[in-house]
């Protein structure tokens, strides 16, 4: 494929309300844009790095350098036979960064597909018209704000809850939603590594309530404490930060150090490593979920179609846009009785909203091939 140029643009969206984990708040997104435009199509994504580096080691700022000065270049020297399925070979040189490879990777598949009218869906393996939704409560201040929030989205129709806990807030918010709502609801918490294996017997009285998994409870470089901890309690672990490749996937699932795994093609690097994750936790029985980084509908429209694959079979972290954002940069996605629907247009099979974009965009450098 033969790209023209590539152009990175920043843009910041105002979340409708704060959104607090145990790394810290976040009043609104910032991302990094990237287009990639060849002679017939023009592909999209965006960057998954926080501003800060406190989810994972990358920031966007860094993310901004790391793609302009060391990644683009070594697509550049691809010169016509740059595809999709090369970018991650001719990105691996560099260490880390699956963020900034991610956002590049998918992008230049976005156009990829709309030169040949192939959706995202299509092309990944998409078996759902429709994925089932959850959605993230994060850590508030008081229970009943949390119980509000929550009924609120029950009310949307969301089929899965996921609550943010830390230290000091984990059993009581778990026991208020069980008391408040019952037994049946998909209930599920996500720790983002906040815990230590020291804190088992407490993790352990989460058991009686019977939550789906339990999410990243240890550091992510905690592989082995995450499978001893797995000895100690009966809530199934989930691993996220700790899982950024299918080779992890395989270590992490062979060492027993999780049951589900958060598949979030951003950390791993793009939706061809997602897809291959999803395919090692499938020939070992372990069953993921689409996770969620806040994302735009750029990247959303992405996310719902990976999470159409067959072994997505957890809610994932695949809200509507409304729960985030009042103004989306493409049209909002909707929930359908707690389900999105998996878009069916050329590549992302959406569109950016020019009038949106313009309104949000704070800074744009373009990068001619
Ligand atoms: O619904 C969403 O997009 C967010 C889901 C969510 O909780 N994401 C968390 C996470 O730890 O998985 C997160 C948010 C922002 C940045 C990093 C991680």
């Amino acid at each position: 494929m033969r790209i023209e140029n590539i152009e990175l643009r920043r843009v910041t969206l105002p979340l409708v309300t704060p959104f607090r984990t145990s790394f810290g708040t976040a009043n609104e997104r910032e991302t990094t844009l990237v287009r990639v435009v060849t002679a017939n199509a023009e592909g999209w994504a965006e960057c998954a790095a926080e501003p800060d580096p406190l989810y994972s080691s990358e920031f966007l700022d860094g993310a901004d350098l790391v793609i302009r000065d060391h990644l683009i270049p070594r697509l550049q020297a691809l010169g016509d036979r740059l595809t999709a399925e090369h970018v991650a070979t001719a990105l691996a040189p560099v260490k880390g960064h699956p963020m900034s490879k991610a956002v590049l990777e998918t992008a230049i598949l976005d156009a990829q597909l709309k030169e040949t009218g192939v959706s995202f869906g299509g092309y990944l393996g998409a078996v759902h018209e429709l994925v089932p939704a959850g959605v993230s409560v994060g850590i508030m201040d008081s229970i009943d704000e949390m119980l509000d929030a929550v009924e609120e989205y029950l009310a949307e129709g969301y089929l899965r809850i996921k609550l943010k806990i830390e230290p000091g807030w984990d059993l009581v918010p778990v026991r208020a939603v069980r008391e408040r709502f019952g037994d049946d609801i998909l209930l599920q918490v996500d720790a983002n590594t906040a815990y230590t294996l020291a804190d088992a017997r407490h993790l352990a009285r989460l058991d009686p309530f019977d939550l789906l998994l339990m999410e990243q409870p240890l550091k992510e470089d905690d592989i082995l404490g995450h499978a001893a901890l797995a000895r100690l309690i009966t809530t199934p672990i989930c691993l996220d930060e700790s899982i950024e490749s299918a080779r992890d996937a395989a270590a992490a699932i062979s060492l027993g150090a999780c049951s589900i795994i958060n598949v979030k093609p951003a950390r791993v690097g793009g939706y061809l490593e997602a897809r291959r994750i999803h395919d090692v936790a499938a020939a070992h029985g372990v069953p993921v979920w689409c996770g969620g980084m806040l994302e735009t509908g750029i990247g959303r429209a992405a996310n719902v179609a990976l999470a159409g694959l067959p072994n997505f079979v957890l809610p994932g972290d695949t809200s509507a846009s409304s729960r985030y954002y009042e103004q989306d940069l493409t049209e909002p996605f909707v929930l359908e009785n707690g389900h999105l629907r998996v878009p069916t247009g050329p590549g992302i099979g959406v569109d950016v909203l020019p009038d949106v974009l313009a309104d949000l965009t704070s800074s744009t450098t373009n990068i001619t091939f």
